[in-house]
């Protein structure tokens, strides 16, 4: 097996929090196993420019608490190309790297793929996205915080909905995945939830809401995903406007409040657990792959079969909701 001597670490596509714990899980571990470790600026894009600098161990203090990312964090449209991906490895090259740590998403790591597959610098993923949109782990770093923040929003609007007898439509983060909708609507006791896994009948959830009015229910939650297929909060809202002109109906799209924040004790450890896991795994001569925990153990997925698949959510989950809400 060839030795180990210098890996680099970056943090690519939409921020998490979590990623800084995981900055400095992956600096720490190299250090202690007795390697260079260089962080790189803006993802592909630093790595393009070469803005690749050694790390200390004090290069990553006071960051585990800290939202964001360090390393900052870039889309780069060069990387898309092999020309770009030639350059990137020209660059690493001059740094002498051998093991590079992709915290990304989807497609971060379809990026990884490529590269590992075309050039001999090993790459290890780790699953650093909101939207928990990635296969092969149960959870991904920001996932959870982005839920918490998302709750304690919702809560928020429950008060001023209660106040004034509102229907509230809240609009939650997920580009094509509907996990934060899913727990931040049952942790918030909505009445419907939205998302792209399941196509939703709005006509049905109409009809139920004419029936709650009916039954006095006075406060009405809907949470949809940003990316459900009816199109977002303000277009639910509308057509719920016109067919039950009689309720005073709200939008509040959440946003980017979802991505920032200090990360919660559930990533900041995943966060710890799998960037240590990263380093120990290009020690081994685990190549290419992403770093899950799946049943509270370490797991390897090849970088190609962790990319996002729209995953099936168990029909239970929206029974769960139908019944808790009534
Ligand atoms: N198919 C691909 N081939 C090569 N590079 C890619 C590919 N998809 C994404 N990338 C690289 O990864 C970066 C981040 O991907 P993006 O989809 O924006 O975010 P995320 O990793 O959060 O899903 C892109 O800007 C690009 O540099
Ligand atoms: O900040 P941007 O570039 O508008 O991206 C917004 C998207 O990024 C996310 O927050 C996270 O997605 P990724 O982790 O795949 O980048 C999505 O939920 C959202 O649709
Ligand atoms: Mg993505």
């Amino acid at each position: 097996m060839k030795k180990l001597n210098n890996i680099a670490v970056l943090t690519s596509g939409g921020d998490a929090p979590g990623m800084n714990a995981a900055v400095r899980a992956v600096v720490r571990t190299g250090i202690y196993h007795q390697l260079n470790v260089f962080g790189v600026m803006y993802g592909y894009r630093g790595i393009l420019k070469n803005e690749i600098f050694p790390m200390e161990s004090k290069s990553v203090a006071n960051i585990i608490q800290r939202g964001g990312t360090i390393l900052k964090t870039a889309r780069c449209k060069e990387f898309y190309e092999y020309e770009g991906r030639k350059k990137a490895y020209e660059n690493l090259k001059k740094h002498n790297i051998d093991g590079l740590i992709v915290i990304g998403g989807d497609g971060s790591f379809n990026g990884a793929q490529k590269f590992s597959q075309e050039f001999d610098i090993p790459c290890i993923g780790l699953p650093g996205t909101i939207d928990k949109d990635i296969a092969g782990t149960d959870s991904t770093i920001g996932f959870d915080t982005a839920v918490n923040t998302a709750i304690e929003a919702i809560d928020k609007i429950r008060d001023t909905a209660d106040a004034h007898d509102r229907l509230f439509v809240i609009e939650v983060m997920g580009r094509d995945a509907g996990y934060i909708a899913l727990h931040s609507g049952i942790a918030t006791g909505a009445e419907h939830i939205m998302v792209p896994e399941r196509k939703t009948e709005l006509n049905d959830i109409i009809e139920e809401l004419q029936a709650n009015e009916r039954r006095k229910k006075l406060v009405n939650l809907i949470v949809v995903a940003e990316g459900d297929e009816t199109g977002g909060a303000n277009e639910v809202a509308r057509r719920i406007k016109e067919s039950c002109p009689q309720l005073d109906t709200r939008v509040c799209i959440l946003g980017h409040i979802q991505r920032g924040g200090s990360p919660s004790c559930t990533d900041r450890i995943l966060a710890s657990r799998m960037g240590y896991a990263a380093v120990d795994a290009l020690l081994e001569g685990i190549h290419n792959v992403m770093i899950g925990i799946v049943n509270d153990k370490i797991h390897y997925t090849p970088l190609d079969k962790a990319v996002k698949a729209k995953q099936e959510i168990d029909p239970e989950w929206f029974k769960i909701v139908k019944i808790l809400a009534s």
